[in-house]
């Protein structure tokens, strides 16, 4: 059913992200994982949790949507997986490796495989559409100013136009980035998040202020790097149609805990829209 809504203007290859109406979802069983999240509970106020028990884990290649209403506690949670903010409890692994156990350097290592994309996608707004990207390379490269006025070394040149081209914006490399769409600069802070060669996307609402076709073209995007590239995706969304168009699994947040997982529960779109719709109003 969903195969035939999807509105991608031929940026989802055919065939590409399961189908929860079928019930066809690929078989994720001896892979490798690359989070594990066990008993993570988090609090800002004493006694006014805001995460409590949280348990997933996303094996290499899969495509989440983390999904819930306003202060459900995405955000947080994915803050909390990445350390950017210590939870309070619990263990996250990632890649394997417990995240307190490490270093700051190890930590940083650990990271630099993860490509971040926000709501606002922080662009340079003077700088072209390239020389953000090449942004990219920092944690890998060696930093001068001369750099992003063009003199990159060419071979981070040509690999920063390959970023662009996966987004589709190889035309608009020259362009300063204030000078781009909404949608366009999304698509640039993608191809930013790739020049790092990253294992693992997260998007924390990636497509939230932009409208319902642009935030379709960059949901697209992402669709395409985990079906071509076998990265492994973690998005927030209030969005549930893109949260079963793009995704393979559905987490729904319900006031800091897990309310559904769609992988746990086999459970199918419409019974997922229910369960979903029911959770908001009694939210
Ligand atoms: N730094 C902080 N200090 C205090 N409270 C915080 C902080 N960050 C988040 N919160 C609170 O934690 C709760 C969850 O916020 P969070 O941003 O994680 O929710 P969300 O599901 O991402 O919401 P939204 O969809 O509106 O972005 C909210 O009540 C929020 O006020």
């Amino acid at each position: 059913m969903y195969r035939e809504e999807l509105p991608m203007g031929g940026m989802l290859p055919h065939g590409a992200l399961p189908d929860h109406a079928s019930g066809r979802t690929p078989v994720w069983e001896d892979g490798a994982v690359d989070l594990q999240v066990k008993g993570l509970c988090k609090a800002f106020d004493p006694g006014m949790p805001v995460l409590s028990d949280i348990e997933f884990s996303i094996p290499k290649g899969q495509a989440v949507a983390l999904i819930g209403s306003n202060g459900a506690g995405k955000s947080t949670l994915l803050r909390c997986c990445m350390h950017l903010i210590e939870p309070d409890q619990g263990t996250v692994y990632l890649f394997g490796q417990p995240l307190q156990a490490q270093t700051a350097k190890s930590l940083r290592a650990l990271r630099s495989k993860v490509g971040f994309v926000f709501q606002k996608h922080n662009l340079v707004p003077r700088l072209s559409a390239l020389s953000n990207v090449l942004h990219g390379a920092l944690p890998r490269a060696p930093v001068g100013r001369a750099w992003f006025q063009g003199t990159a070394p060419k071979a981070l040149r040509e690999e920063a136009m390959h970023c662009l081209e996966r987004v589709g914006l190889a035309d608009h490399a020259r362009k300063r980035a204030d000078h781009l769409s909404g949608g366009q600069s999304q698509r640039v802070a993608v191809a930013r998040a790739l020049m790092q060669r990253p294992r693992f996307l997260v998007a924390d609402e990636p497509a939230a202020s932009l409208d319902p076709v642009s935030g379709d073209e960059v949901m697209g995007v992402f669709a395409q790097l985990v079906e071509q590239d076998g990265l492994t995706l973690l998005f927030t969304s209030h969005d549930l149609t893109h949260a079963l168009r793009y995704a393979h699994r559905v987490i729904a947040l319900h006031r800091g805990r897990v309310a559904l997982d769609s992988l746990s529960q086999q459970t199918d779109a419409v019974a997922l829209r229910a369960l979903y719709e029911n959770h908001h109003d009694r939210a």
